[in-house]
């Protein structure tokens, strides 16, 4: 590599170590235990301290250091000065070493467009957070949270929850930064908990060993908390060997790569740009493929609409199989504009 890195390579280096001072954040509310939950559209549709805290955190920061970049995140907040204690200005050296893919050497920073999940799985996370207030509340000397058994609990829920940076340019999802904050929470007190996933179209994806699910088994991945018939349909149709139902679209993402699921199906609206873009670039960049139930892809440009009204289809392989299985009546109740 010769000369300075590339702009988007800078980006990503940045929003690495934005996605982790974010998922700290996400952490901290977390123990404090006072989560300041507001219901958005619904019971289902909520926001915290946590969701508050990290999108300014993370669009104070990437907007200071690329002040022409375009920067949407999920939540609607009232323009404030971000406090110092937010700011994070570090950039993870080795993707700085990594070479830019020739297609992106030459982006400048007024063609991206960054798309801000400062917490995907928020339902997920305030249930976790009352799971944990319920052992505490319990908790005396001879009666101690069994953690050693995290699926008696709800405490499996706080890997549901994700930061998810997304990067587009052309309307394309080419890069993004998923942060898993209570990875590793089953090594119960004291263990450092969390880690950071990566990935560039054309380049890879970095932070995990990549799986496939075994033969030709067909596990789906689908929403917990946002399902309906429509969702359990489609579902259905694809003759599942086995559903697992979880919170997150970026969690979803990371049982594809992982090799404990083969396809995230969600035949509903619900679901965001800021849900799946940085999701989409860390599949494509290792071949797998994120579209709509028609097995269209959806555009990231910045006044593309924000809703993904006609669904997510996600595989790591075999996309076509789950596309063709799609029934008429879910393709007609989602049809597209
Ligand atoms: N009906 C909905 N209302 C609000 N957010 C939704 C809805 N459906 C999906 N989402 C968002 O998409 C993510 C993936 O969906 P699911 O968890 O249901 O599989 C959710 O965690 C949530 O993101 P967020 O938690 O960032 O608000
Ligand atoms: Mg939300
Ligand atoms: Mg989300
Ligand atoms: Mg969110």
């Amino acid at each position: 590599m010769s000369g300075s890195p590339a702009v988007v390579m800078r980006l990503v280096a940045s929003a690495y170590r934005v996605a982790e001072k974010a998922g700290a954040i996400v952490r901290r509310v977390l123990h404090s235990g006072e989560l300041g939950i507001v219901e958005k559209t619904g019971a289902n549709d909520l926001q915290t301290l946590a969701d508050r805290l990290a999108q300014q955190s993370i669009c104070a920061s990437l907007s200071k250091r690329f002040p022409k970049i375009t920067i949407i995140g999920e939540e609607d907040l009232p323009v404030e000065e971000v406090s110092g204690d937010l700011m994070e200005t570090g950039q993870e050296e080795e993707i700085l070493h990594k070479p830019c893919p020739a297609e992106y050497r030459e982006l400048k920073e007024e063609e991206i467009v960054v798309w801000v999940d400062p917490l995907d799985g928020t339902k997920e996370y305030t249930e976790a957070s009352m799971c944990l207030r319920r052992q505490t509340e319990a908790r005396t000397p001879h009666n101690r949270p069994d953690t050693s058994k995290p699926h008696s609990t709800a405490l499996w829920l706080l890997d549901n929850v994700t930061v998810l940076i997304g990067i587009a340019y052309g309307g394309r999802a080419i890069a993004g930064v998923i942060n898993q904050p209570f990875y590793n929470y089953q090594l119960g007190e004291g263990a450092a908990l969390g880690r950071t996933i990566w990935g560039m179209v054309g380049l890879g994806a970095f932070g995990f060993e990549l799986q496939e699910v075994p033969g030709d088994r067909r596990i789906v991945t689908t929403t917990r908390s946002h399902s309906n018939k429509l969702v359990i349909d489609c579902v259905d149709a694809m003759e599942p060997h086995e559903v697992i139902r979880v919170g997150g679209a970026g969690n979803k993402i990371i049982q594809l790569v992982e090799g404990r699921a083969s396809a995230y199906v969600f035949a509903s609206i619900g679901c965001k740009k800021w849900d799946t873009c940085a999701p989409e670039a860390v599949l494509q960049a290792v071949g797998g493929k994120l579209t709509d139930i028609y097995g269209n892809a959806y555009r990231y440009d910045a006044n593309v609409k924000h809703m993904n009204s006609t669904g997510v289809l996600a595989t790591l392989r075999n996309h076509e199989y789950y596309t063709s299985r799609v029934p008429q009546s879910v393709l007609q109740a989602l049809k597209s504009e």
